[in-house]
């Protein structure tokens, strides 16, 4: 059955995700900030900035109101950046009705808590939306998406009747939507890999090879399934699209803006000067402090993000810090992964 729909942030992916929706005939408006931003999407049926040279289609509105976006919505899709997730769900509550889903498609961790982004809505949110939010998560660069490239997601949610009513919505013959009920792993699967992306743009730029690359990769996909699970994870969820799948498509694609923000960090930029320079949000740099923190409140180890971490803050030379991975102690492949299980 046809929804009406809030898309919530139109940037690269909310942008992305409307078309989907459009196509699935649900009727569909977009919040963003910008007004200027809005009367485009409205007007020149385009969002030049964040997903240029696509044509969106008409039935797509617009707007920066927030109560207008919300008010009597089916679905609220939330796609703004993990840095504002908060602030939006607080400022909708009062308008979201109390039989509406409640989806996010974002990736990332609250800056200080470390909450992940379901716990931050269901604690704005409260009741009675504890049952009925899901994240929407998996290898899917927004240009792609926006081309109807052959795309799979995953959809999670605790309550599996939520999850099959969020595939219905979003899924169509270009966008493969499953379901998953580890909400916990899909979240921390699809925040992590944005800090492996950005070691492998590093190591590109470096040029340190394949075998590297490779090795990051999985390397970085031990470490996101270690915290994961020690965060209540199912292993399992790793092995999926909001794990191996992710990662892969963040590491090797031209679309990553992680990828690309640490390949010109390789190049001898500064941080600021990268984020300037991107314009776009880059999640995983928020992601390295927090999975930082989160790896010693739960007492396990994250050798590559701890590497990244010290190049992004400390100023770490990046040389040196592919030199200090490859001399830590030895180890068996599994050893810590077996223990967590
Ligand atoms: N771009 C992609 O291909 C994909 C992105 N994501 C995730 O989706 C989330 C959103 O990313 P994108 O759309 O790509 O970002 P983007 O960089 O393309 O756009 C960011 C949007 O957020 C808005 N924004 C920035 N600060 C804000 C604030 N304080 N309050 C409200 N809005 C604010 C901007 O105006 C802009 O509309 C991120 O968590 C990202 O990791 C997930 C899958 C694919
Ligand atoms: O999550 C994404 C693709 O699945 C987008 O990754 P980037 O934010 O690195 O572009």
């Amino acid at each position: 059955m046809n929804k009406e729909i809030a898309v919530l942030g139109a940037g690269s992916w909310g942008t992305a995700l409307s078309m989907v929706l459009v196509e699935n005939g649900h009727q569909v408006i977009i919040w963003g900030r910008r007004e200027d931003l809005v009367q485009e999407i409205n007007e020149q049926h385009t969002n030049q900035r964040y997903l240029p040279n696509v044509r969106l289609p008409e039935q797509l509105k617009a707007t920066s109101s927030l109560s207008e976006a919300v008010a009597g919505k089916d679905v609220v899709v939330f796609v703004v950046p993990s840095h504002s997730m908060r602030t939006i769900a607080k400022q909708v509550k009062k308008w979201i009705g109390d039989h509406a889903l409640v989806v996010h498609a974002t990736k990332g961790f609250e800056v200080g808590t470390g909450m992940r982004m379901s716990q931050v809505l269901k604690e704005e949110l409260s009741e009675p939306f504890e049952t009925r939010i899901a994240a929407l998560s998996g290898p899917s660069h927004a240009e792609e998406v926006a081309q109807k490239c052959p795309t799979t997601v995953v959809v999670a949610s605790s309550h599996s009747e939520v999850a099959e009513e969020v595939q219905g919505i979003f899924m169509n013959h270009y966008f493969r939507v499953y379901t998953n009920s580890d909400l916990i792993g899909v979240e921390v699967g699809g925040s992590l890999k944005n800090i492996i992306a950005l070691a492998a743009g590093l190591g590109d730029g470096l040029g340190i090879g394949d075998n590297a690359k490779a090795a990051l990769m999985t390397r970085g996909l031990a470490e996101i399934a270690r915290l994961g699970t020690a965060m209540g994870a199912k292993p399992l969820t790793f092995v999926g699209l909001a794990g191996v799948g992710d990662l892969v498509v963040t590491c090797t694609s031209q679309h990553s803006r992680n990828w690309r923000a640490g390949y010109m960090i390789s190049q001898g930029k500064k941080l600021d000067q990268v984020l300037h320079e991107m314009g776009m949000v880059v999640e995983g740099v928020q992601t390295t402090r927090t999975a930082y923190s989160l790896a010693m409140r739960h007492h396990v180890e994250m050798p590559i993000t701890e590497q990244l971490y010290a190049v992004l803050f400390e100023n770490k030379d990046p040389e040196q810090a592919v030199e200090d991975l490859m001399r830590r102690g030895r180890t068996s492949e599994w050893e810590e992964i077996i223990r967590s299980w």
